[in-house]
């Protein structure tokens, strides 16, 4: 792991939002600058919707050369194609149809009218060789180092769709998951693994709102992963928590860092 997760913490959700978009507009540059291409995965939740829209309004969005980034997803709803519940759905309504990404390099999780079928098993496993296809001889991990992996954090300190005590954040294995039963509908769900989310190279976790707080300071303060998932999301390189004030509340005061703009 790498050591002591980052807290950021800002004035409100929206200036949270704006400041990580900025910032992973800049970390995809960067990377783009150093490799020739970027990975990110996207998260769904209200946060990862705003991050989304904002790079989507931000200026600097014309720095990124949209056709070199590799888009994936953390989990996904398994729900039809077109419904409005789906992430990727949400994700392009706020950004993906507004930007020339390349539709090769998006690699939306299946969905329960798709090719893959309406088995949610198969429809993971189906999205667990997509990853491994994409994985470099040094990606031990069997999917690639994610320059940036987002998650929204929920609160009850879910991250994808890795629930407290599920099967699923159980998982050691496997990239991909199917979970059923899951406790926020819809119940059937894709989700990446802890295993998988920790070979991203960043992981960020996006909370807000006072209704997160008891979340936040549980997962940072964590009696561990099968509790609370969210404890056991970090990266390879830097584990970043970017909060906005209300969320941030109940952290104890060790951890709780000077406040950011
Ligand atoms: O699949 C889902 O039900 C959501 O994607 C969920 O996992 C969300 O990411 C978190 O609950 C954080 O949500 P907010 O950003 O809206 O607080």
């Amino acid at each position: 792991m790498t050591g002591v997760p980052q807290l950021v913490v800002h004035r409100d959700k929206e200036l949270m939002a704006q400041a990580a978009a900025a910032r992973l507009i800049t970390r995809i540059v960067d990377a783009q600058a150093a490799r020739g291409t970027a990975s990110v995965v996207l998260t769904g939740g209200r946060n990862g919707n705003a991050l989304l829209a904002a790079i989507a309004e931000s200026p600097a969005r014309d720095a990124v050369d949209w056709s070199r980034l590799d888009l994936w997803w953390g989990d996904e709803r398994f729900v039809p194609a077109a419904d409005p519940e789906r992430n990727a759905v949400q994700a392009g309504d706020e950004l993906l149809a507004k930007v020339p990404l390349d539709p090769a390099r998006v690699h939306f999780m299946p969905a329960s009218d798709g090719v893959a079928g309406a088995d949610v098993e198969a429809a993971a496993e189906r999205y667990a060789e997509e990853l491994a296809a994409a994985a470099g001889p040094e990606d031990h991990a069997g999917v690639p180092a994610f320059d940036v992996l987002l998650l929204g954090v929920g609160p009850d300190t879910h991250v994808a769709s890795l629930f407290p005590e599920h099967p699923a954040v159980r998982e050691t294995a496997r990239t991909v998951v199917g979970v059923r039963g899951a406790p926020k509908p819809p119940p059937t769900r894709i989700s990446l693994t802890l295993p998988a989310i920790r070979a991203a190279r960043e992981v960020w976790l996006l909370a807000a709102g006072e209704d997160k707080a008891d979340a936040v300071a549980m997962a940072l303060t964590s009696p561990g992963e099968l509790q609370a998932p969210a404890s056991g999301a970090y990266g390879t390189v830097r584990t970043l928590w970017l909060l906005d004030r209300a969320a941030a509340a109940k952290l104890p005061p060790a951890l709780y860092p000077p406040a950011s703009a």
